[in-house]
């Protein structure tokens, strides 16, 4: 039996007062548990951050950093992205190798596997600009071999590495209220701690490169079929002649409670949905985790369902929609019967 992965959690207890602080980042945290130790007052860090992907989740991380007081160079594929950073005093690097090299620290908020990998490991990857004393924090959803490899990459350099996908989506990140599943290199996570606490609310520590990706994407498997649920029931009350409304209002006060149902719900019964977490994503996650399934013999053919619904709501063009667009894979499927 493997054994269990270290854990250790913090959650912010009150919202940390930021401060800012020129060239460093300067927080005063308030923590609910003492392990790790929170940082006193005053205590913070200091240095140069880098943030690589300005997506829905890294636009709005980098750009609380950058609103706590640290000094945030970031870099994008899609260069543009970067203005709106650029505009809160960001600055700017014209490869992933280059914010590395002017950085004490770089983050990492990138698509799917292959993604993480090119802007890591790559050319002019963030690699190459690594060295003893700098740290890299993946903070993109990918599975446990993709992590140990960048780590490989990354350490290969001297430099720390640290996976800390994180739990939470677009709003969670712009409020700074994320949760990360960190792992790897724990002294890297103790240094960059006052900037997890920035950007979120809670941190888990849970030991080896791996056990936090597998960790996120088994939160996400969760959720994917969740989804799958809930639309199945809002499409049977509605063909049952109930008000799929008063569905999502009852479920909001009983044990099956989620904020996802209670913030989607309403504009999946009309039909709208707007992007937080889109489906490309959830159904990456979903084949990630039934990769990790099959690793350790595993059988969660409730996911496997769910991942054939978002494969149809990819092919029926959805794949940057919400997530919660998957119940038109189940209307389709309704139009459509398979013999
Ligand atoms: N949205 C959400 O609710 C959540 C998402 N996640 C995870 O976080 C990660 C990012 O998600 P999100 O921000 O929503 O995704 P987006 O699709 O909005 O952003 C993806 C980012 O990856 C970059 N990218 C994609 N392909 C490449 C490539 N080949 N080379 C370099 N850069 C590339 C994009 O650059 P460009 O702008 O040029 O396209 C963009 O910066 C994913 O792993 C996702 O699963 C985790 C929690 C919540
Ligand atoms: O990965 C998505 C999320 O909402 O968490």
């Amino acid at each position: 039996m493997a054994a269990a992965a270290a854990t250790h959690l913090s959650v912010r207890a009150a919202p940390a007062l930021r401060l800012r602080g020129k060239g460093t980042c300067r927080l005063l945290s308030c923590y609910a548990s003492s392990s790790p130790p929170p940082p006193s007052s005053g205590e913070g860090f200091s240095g140069k951050v880098g943030f690589l992907g300005l997506g829905i989740m890294g636009a709005p991380m980098a750009s609380n950093l950058i609103k706590a007081g640290c000094d945030v160079t970031v870099w994008n594929r899609t260069k543009s992205k970067c203005d709106p950073l650029l505009s809160l005093g960001a600055k700017y690097e014209s490869s992933p190798a280059n914010v590395a090299l002017s950085c004490d620290v770089t983050f990492a908020m990138l698509a799917d596997p292959e993604s993480a990998v090119e802007v890591a490991c790559g050319a002019n990857g963030a690699a190459q600009g690594m060295a003893p004393g700098k740290g890299y924090v993946d903070v993109s959803t990918v599975d446990t071999a993709t992590s140990k490899l960048i780590g490989k990459h990354i350490t290969s350099t001297g430099a720390s590495f640290l996976e800390a996908p994180v739990s939470g989506s677009k709003k969670p990140a712009e409020d700074g209220l994320l949760i990360f599943l960190t792992a790897g290199d724990d002294s890297l996570y103790n240094r960059v701690a006052p900037l997890l606490d920035v950007m979120g609310k809670s941190r888990f520590f849970l030991g080896d490169v791996g056990n936090g990706a597998a960790m996120k994407l088994v939160v996400n498997m969760v959720m994917g079929s969740m989804m799958v649920s809930f639309s199945e029931g809002v499409l049977l009350s509605e063909k049952v002649g109930l008000d799929p409304n008063t569905l999502v209002e009852v479920i909001s006060q009983g044990a099956i409670s989620a904020p996802m149902f209670s913030l989607k719900g309403p504009s999946m019964v009309k039909a709208a949905y707007p992007t937080a977490f889109p489906l490309k994503h959830q159904q990456k996650d979903l084949r990630l985790a039934l990769a990790l399934a099959e690793s350790v013999s595993q059988s969660i053919p409730t996911v496997a369902a769910a991942n054939e619904l978002y494969k149809v709501a990819k092919s029926l063009g959805l794949a940057d929609q919400d997530f919660s667009a998957v119940i038109e894979a189940l209307k389709a499927k309704e139009q459509n019967p398979q013999p």
